[in-house]
């Protein structure tokens, strides 16, 4: 499985509330993406600073998502569907910065 962990930070202008509005909308949205076998999308709620190893002082951040795919071909057909397209183009208008982090199995 291909595991694609976002990190998003809302934009300036947009309210909490609105943000968590989108993410709401973008959930639902994902459903309809060919080859995508789930998406998720988690509002950050805090972020604690005190670690038991050296602290990492990234962000803030304003929500976690995650995207996983079954095959690397599945991932290629994600990328070539036009919902797909669609999808990105609501995610342009309430995702202010984005990092993503493409992960792999330990095992
Ligand atoms: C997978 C994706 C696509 C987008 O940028 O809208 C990236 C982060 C997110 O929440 O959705």
């Amino acid at each position: 499985m291909i595991r694609i962990v976002y990190l998003l930070v809302r934009p300036e202008h947009m309210s909490p509330e609105k943000f968590a509005e989108e993410c709401r909308v973008h959930y639902d949205m994902s459903h309809d993406v060919p080859a995508l076998y789930k998406y998720e999308v988690r509002l950050v709620d805090r972020e604690p600073k005190d670690t038991h190893v050296p602290y990492l002082g990234v962000g803030p951040f304003d929500a976690v998502a995650e995207c996983w795919f079954e095959s690397e071909e599945k991932y290629q057909e994600y990328l070539k569907s036009s919902v797909r397209k669609q999808w990105f183009e609501h995610g342009k208008s309430f995702i202010g910065k984005l990092k993503p982090i493409i992960t792999r199995d330990v095992h």
